[in-house]
């Protein structure tokens, strides 16, 4: 897949409208980041983007093919795959094992090279890893599935900077690879330096979209960016 889309996208969770009026590109080769507050719809726009939620209105499209109309599996067999908060490895098993229950078709491993200290782990089992570890076999099992699109949500809860500085350059890579990442991130500043464009959420909605260079440049237009001031941010960012 080329690009995805999402024009005018609404997602409710029951009867609560929580996103409204979404429209951006995802394009393959990009880091889009999707940045925001506690309780904007980062994640909900991802769930509804991977097909566990319904969209209620607007188009979800991938090089032009629908996609809402699909279910779950579908869309996964589509290329995309969502990487979900909250490291849910299966603590029993080996880490290699973890890697085999997902494994089809035989895409290539690519744990050995993203992540050298993971490949020297595969015999123990993933509840005894470090909390970055298992984030690193979360990501090499998205990976086994050859993902076109590549939607991450928070993969740094409860780690510290300096291991989500680890994994974010192999985020990194695999866009350079021709992977469309999405990627939702409390760690705004670290998230910046490897990607291309940012959205910012806020209320349900997208209340700045632009190229990542210049948040990351100025804190100023980052904050003003999560507060909704997107005259400002534009102005300045241009
Ligand atoms: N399972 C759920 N059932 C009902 N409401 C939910 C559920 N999960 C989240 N919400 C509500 O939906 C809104 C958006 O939550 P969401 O998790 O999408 O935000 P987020 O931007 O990802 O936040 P965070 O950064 O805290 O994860 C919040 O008001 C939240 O309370």
């Amino acid at each position: 897949m080329k690009e995805l889309k999402l024009e005018d996208v609404a997602v409710a969770r029951g009867a609560a409208p929580i996103v409204r009026d979404v429209t951006l590109t995802v394009p393959a080769g990009e880091v889009t980041v999707l940045l925001g507050p506690n309780g904007a719809g980062k994640t909900t726009l991802l769930e509804a983007v991977a097909g566990v939620l319904p969209i209620a209105s607007g188009r979800l499209t991938g090089d032009g093919d629908d996609l809402a109309g699909l279910d779950r599996v579908a869309r996964a067999r589509r290329g995309i795959a969502l990487v979900e908060q909250g490291r849910t490895v299966f603590t029993q098993l080996t880490v290699a094992e973890n890697l085999r229950v997902v494994r089809r078709g035989g895409g290539p491993d690519r744990t050995a090279e993203l992540f050298p200290e993971l490949d020297k782990r595969m015999d123990v089992p993933a509840g005894l890893l470090s909390g970055g570890e298992q984030q690193m076999v979360v990501l090499a099992r998205a990976l086994a599935m050859s993902p076109s699109v590549l939607l991450i949500d928070e993969m740094s809860l409860g780690l510290a900077p300096v291991i989500v500085k680890r994994l974010l350059p192999a985020v990194r890579q695999l866009a350079d690879e021709g992977v469309a990442v999405l990627l939702v991130e409390q760690f705004a500043t670290l998230a910046l330096e490897i990607a291309d464009t940012a959205h910012v959420l806020a209320g349900g909605r997208v209340t700045h979209s632009g190229p990542a260079a210049p948040l990351r440049k100025s804190p100023e237009l980052l904050h003003a960016a999560y507060l909704g001031e997107p005259g400002r941010v534009d102005e300045e960012g241009a």
